[in-house]
């Protein structure tokens, strides 16, 4: 086996390690209350399974991308546990939590054009598996404007990423209009 590939899956296995451990005392908001960490190793799954990226980093990030906006995780962890490359994918697709909902919510449609190639397929896959999500049950909490809401912010974040990968467009093009026509 080439370096290379070693070197690339155990970065790959190593962020699954580390993302299982950040999040597990973290569920989601369905009623069956599944573990956190379900929804970003279903993002990275897009993107090998749907979108064909099998870039390491890429897929590290995928894994990663909520740790440090969810978890007691530092930039400075990451950067030590995966280097700079993974690093500046996972800052590109974090939040700034200490800004108001709306405020973080506006610039990631403001951002979303800006940030590197790698982060934006994470961002994309991020949107589509939370989409999904959203079109098979209201979240706990959630009424049906919630989710329209959801809905026609992520189309806005996604519309600034378009082009980059068709399968990922018609996917999202799809669950939204979905969500629309679900809970009207
Ligand atoms: N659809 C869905 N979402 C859930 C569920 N459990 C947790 N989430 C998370 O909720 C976030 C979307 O809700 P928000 O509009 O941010 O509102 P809230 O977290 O304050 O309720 C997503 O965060 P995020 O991944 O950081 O993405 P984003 O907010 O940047 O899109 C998503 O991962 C669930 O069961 N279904
Ligand atoms: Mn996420």
């Amino acid at each position: 086996m080439s370096n290379n590939y070693i070197q690339d899956m155990s970065l790959v296995i190593k962020a699954a390690d580390f993302a299982a451990r950040k999040h597990n005392t973290q569920r989601r908001k369905d009623a069956a209350q599944t573990p956190y960490v379900n929804h970003p190793i279903g993002a990275a799954y897009i993107l090998t399974n749907e979108a064909k990226v099998y870039d390491a980093v890429t897929l590290a990030g995928a894994i990663l991308h909520d740790t440090v906006e969810d978890t007691d995780t530092s930039f400075e962890e990451i950067r030590n546990e995966f280097g700079d490359e993974v690093l500046s994918v996972v800052r590109d697709v974090t939040d700034d939590k200490s800004l108001s909902k709306e405020e973080t919510k506006r610039l990631q449609i403001v951002h979303a054009p800006h940030i590197c190639e790698k982060a934006k397929y994470v961002k994309l896959a991020d949107k589509l598996n939370n989409l999904r999500d959203l079109e098979r049950y209201l979240p706990v909490g959630w009424d049906k404007e919630t989710a329209r809401k959801y809905a026609s912010w992520s189309r806005e974040v996604v519309s600034k990423l378009k082009g980059l990968n068709e399968t990922l467009d018609k996917e999202l093009e799809d669950v939204i209009e979905k969500i629309l026509v679900k809970y009207q």
